[in-house]
This record gives C-alpha cells, sequence and structure tokens, in this order.
C-alpha cells in the first residue's frame, strides 16, 4: 500500500504558521470501511474546506486519514423540484476531486445528522440534495441505514462513457475494451457517478488489481474516468467485488459500485432479474441492493459507524 507524497499545496500549507491555520473540528465515520472525514457546514451553502485542504485532511500519514471528506450542507435555496430538501451533501475524494454521490458517504452523512440530533420526518427520512439529484436515507430501528439511490443511469452518454451502446436504452453491457494489454468485457451503469463493472471468474486469479484498477479508472471510454468493480458470481442472490475508486483508488467498499454492479449483473444475465435483496460482498463487508420494479430505483441497506471526533488546523 504505497504512501502518495503530499502534494506541494498540501505541503505548502502544512508549513503555514500556527498563526494563519484555522481550527477546524470534524467527525469520522465508516461504512464498511470506507472512511470519511464529515464536516459540520449546516449554516454554509458551500464547502468549508478546499479540495486541496481536503486532499491533506485525507493524508493517511500527513493528515487524519480518509477516503474523502463529505460537507453537510443547508439545503439549496429554491429546489427546484418544489419539495423541501433537508440538507445538502458535498464530497471531495481523497485526490480532491469532487464526485457527484458516494452511497456508504450518505450514510456516514445520515448517521452524523442523527448523532448532531437532527430530527428525521416520521419515517426516519433524510432529504439529501446532492449533484446526483434527491437521495433519501431511512434511519432503520436495527441501526442500519436504507437509501433510496435513485434510478441507475443506463444510457452510455449519462454514465458517461463513450464505448459504442450495444443494449436496449442505448446502453452498454458487456462491450469490449482494450486495457493494460488485456481484452475486457465492461458494463456501463451511472448512479450519478460513472461505474465500469467487469465480471470475472476468480477476483484473485484473473486481475492484476494494482495495474488494471488505475488502467481501466484513466481509460479514454470515460471522459469523466470512472469508478472500477470487478464482480464474481456467488449465487443467484450473491456477489463478491473488489472496487478500484475513482479519485481514491482502492477502497474497502464503494456504495454506489454495489448498486450499479447489481444493476449490470442483472442486465448481463448473470443474476435473475427482480425485487429480490441482492447479498453484494465488499472487502470491508455486506450491502443489501433492492432494484425495485415497481419505480425502478436502486435501494442500499448497510451500516455507518462512528469512530472518533476531533479538532485540525488548515
Ligand atoms: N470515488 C467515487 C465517489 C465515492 C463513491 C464511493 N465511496 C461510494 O460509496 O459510493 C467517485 O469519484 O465517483
Amino acid at each position: 500500500f504505497s504512501v502518495r507524497p503530499l502534494s506541494s499545496t498540501a505541503s505548502t500549507s502544512l508549513r503555514r504558521t500556527t498563526l494563519e491555520a484555522r481550527k477546524v473540528p470534524f467527525s469520522k465515520y465508516h461504512g464498511l470501511g470506507n472512511d470519511f472525514i464529515l464536516i459540520d457546514d449546516r449554516d454554509k451553502s458551500e464547502p468549508s474546506l478546499t479540495p486541496e485542504e481536503s486532499a491533506m485532511l485525507c493524508h493517511r500519514n500527513f493528515g487524519i486519514g480518509g477516503d474523502g471528506v463529505i460537507f453537510a450542507l443547508q439545503p439549496p435555496s429554491e429546489s427546484g423540484d418544489g419539495a423541501d430538501f433537508d440538507f445538502t451533501m458535498r464530497i471531495y475524494n481523497s485526490d480532491g476531486s469532487e464526485p457527484e454521490m458516494c452511497g456508504n458517504g450518505i450514510r456516514c452523512m445520515a448517521q452524523f445528522l442523527k448523532d448532531l440530533g437532527e430530527s428525521k420526518s416520521d419515517d426516519g427520512a433524510y432529504q439529501i440534495h446532492t449533484l446526483a439529484g434527491r437521495i433519501v436515507p431511512v434511519m432503520n430501528e436495527d441501526g442500519t441505514i436504507t437509501v433510496d439511490m435513485g434510478e441507475p443511469f443506463l444510457e452510455a452518454a449519462k454514465v458517461p462513457t463513450t464505448l459504442e451502446a450495444n443494449a436496449e436504452h442505448d446502453s452498454v453491457v458487456e462491450q469490449t475494451l482494450e486495457a493494460n494489454g488485456k481484452t475486457w468485457k465492461c458494463t456501463a451503469v451511472g448512479m450519478g457517478n460513472p461505474h465500469a463493472i467487469f465480471f470475472v471468474n476468480d477476483l484473485e486469479k484473473d486481475i492484476d488489481f494494482e495495474k488494471d484498477g488505475p488502467a481501466l479508472e484513466a481509460h479514454e471510454s470515460f471522459p469523466a474516468k470512472t469508478n472500477v468493480e470487478f464482480v464474481q458470481v456467488k449465487g443467484d442472490d450473491h456477489l463478491i467485488m473488489k472496487v478500484w475508486e475513482r479519485g481514491a483508488g482502492p477502497t474497502l467498499a464503494c456504495g454506489t459500485g454495489a448498486c450499479a454492479l447489481t444493476v449490470a449483473a442483472m442486465r448481463a444475465g448473470k443474476i435473475p432479474r427482480g425485487d429480490q435483496p441482492v447479498r453484494v460482498t465488499l472487502p470491508g463487508g455486506d450491502l443489501w441492493i433492492e432494484w425495485r420494479e415497481s419505480d425502478n430505483k436502486i435501494y442500499m441497506t448497510g451500516p455507518a459507524t462512528f469512530a472518533f471526533a476531533g479538532e485540525t488546523k488548515v
């Protein structure tokens, strides 16, 4: 696990005198080991940290350590679709890039809001505005969180990918692409953020993860780069995966990825299409994913865990 050297910006800010540095309270949460620094910006409309400051805080030696920084912000002034939002979520990956959504992260934000004493609506839900649209986490009695992740984006242009569509809805299902000297069969699904899914017979033997991951993340067929999920089918309702995330590299879990690969598995005929919950085993643990035919939405259920709180300086 290579330690990334600090960027010049980060090392400059590390040298910043303590007089200029400002204090930043934070809380650390994780979803199956996909870990995030949470910032309480409920009184703000924009994140209180820059992408560079966020990347520095994510550094596992020079900072707090994390796969990203998540900001709990005030709801949008005019929500456009009429119904109210409770909050806005923004997130920076550990490299400082800003994705549209984060599945484990939205569960961590919901738990963060609950721990901050924010009341939920009667059904235990928070209406969260994100760059991927409306996302609704519901706090369950058993401590898990079920998230309405919205509908998947199947149309190639909406993933986005430039791979040639080869299936209905102008979508990409097991389309060939070349990367790292190998020919791959790629199924592309958007969850607000892009996902390239590759089914293999053996997760350990069939991929050279540290080389194939980054080569596929930056593949020219994905103009916004992509998250990369390698999937092995264990049964009609059980998939196991390894994930190389866009802007974060190898993580222990990826919630949007678990949703995207469940859709991909059904559309590629690897498992039956139906409402049944699918167990997705990630390196950090299990998520339960349902793609409901009634509303075409994807529902993800899993944990969010408080790790520690503290104060840092940037
Ligand atoms: N790295 C991802 C964002 C975080 C997604 C992942 N951590 C999740 O739980 O969905 C991207 O750039 O699209």
